[in-house]
């Protein structure tokens, strides 16, 4: 049989029976790349999607390895709602991680509620919360994550990057605003490619029977453009894909057995 030659960081996809051999690995996958970023820096710097992302990091509530002190968290892209809105991706993380861990406030990096009236101002305020946070200078052109959590819509859509959307092209920008998102609500902020690309780790979350087809699409059929399948690490970056069986029952993509 012809030997299929991928990429050195060619995506590397595991797939679980369920969601909750899912959930138990994604954990210890973060317990583990938190522990090389704390020994390297001292800190570990994240990025959390909305959507079904937040109750799949139930593994990390309880785990005495977490270091929630360590952790700086911003958010891949948000709605532009209230921060106690229900549609909110800083609520639903709330609601599933944060008030159930002890992470000091300081450290989790929501939209400021302020600006909601100035897409513009609210994008550029996150981009300079990014700026803060990475002490960026000229020379280090984006903001290196250790690592980002996506999650992908049955379109195809990744954090508010929507298929067909301007935003694809992208390439300067870090934050960039939506007004016309078609999914609910319509005006978001969200981190551009080049920002998820420059990710040390850059993991996909996607369950479920529903994501099978858009799963296809992207592992097998790159070309076909979906935005999640837009995501290419820069290297030394390694992307991952942690689905379930039901999401990976049409992909012909070869799974790696999980291992840390
Ligand atoms: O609207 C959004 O959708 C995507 C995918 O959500 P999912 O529920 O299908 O996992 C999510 O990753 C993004 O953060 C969110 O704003």
């Amino acid at each position: 049989m012809a030997t299929v030659h991928q990429p050195p960081n060619a995506p590397i996809l595991v797939s679980f029976p369920d969601t909750g051999s899912l959930v138990v690995s994604l954990s210890d996958f973060l317990v583990k790349a938190q522990k090389d970023s704390i020994d390297k820096k001292g800190r570990f710097t994240v990025a959390l999607s909305g959507g079904s992302l937040p109750k799949m990091l139930k593994g990390l509530i309880g785990n005495p390895a977490v270091k929630w002190n360590k952790w700086q968290v911003f958010y891949v892209d948000e709605r532009v709602v209230p921060l106690d809105h229900p549609d909110s991706n800083h609520r639903a993380c709330v609601e599933h991680l944060f008030s159930k861990v002890s992470i000091p406030e300081e450290n989790i990096h929501p939209i400021d509620p302020s600006l909601l009236d100035d897409l513009e101002e609210l994008s550029d305020a996150y981009e300079k919360e990014l700026i803060r946070e990475f002490a960026q200078k000229d020379s280090a052109r984006f903001p290196v994550f250790d690592v980002i959590l996506l999650g992908m819509g049955p379109d195809g859509h990744t954090a508010s990057l929507f298929p067909g959307h301007e935003l694809l092209l992208e390439e300067d920008r870090w934050v960039a605003y939506v007004g016309d998102s078609p999914k609910p609500p319509p005006k978001r902020i969200t981190f551009t490619y080049p920002v998820i690309n420059h990710a040390a780790r850059i993991v996909f979350v996607a369950a479920g029977k529903e994501k099978a087809t858009t799963l296809r699409s992207v592992l097998d059929v790159p070309d076909e453009g979906l935005p999640s399948a837009r995501v290419k690490p820069v290297f030394p970056g390694q992307l991952y894909w942690f689905v379930d069986d039901a999401a990976a029952a049409n992909v012909a993509y070869p799974r790696t057995p999980f291992k840390l």
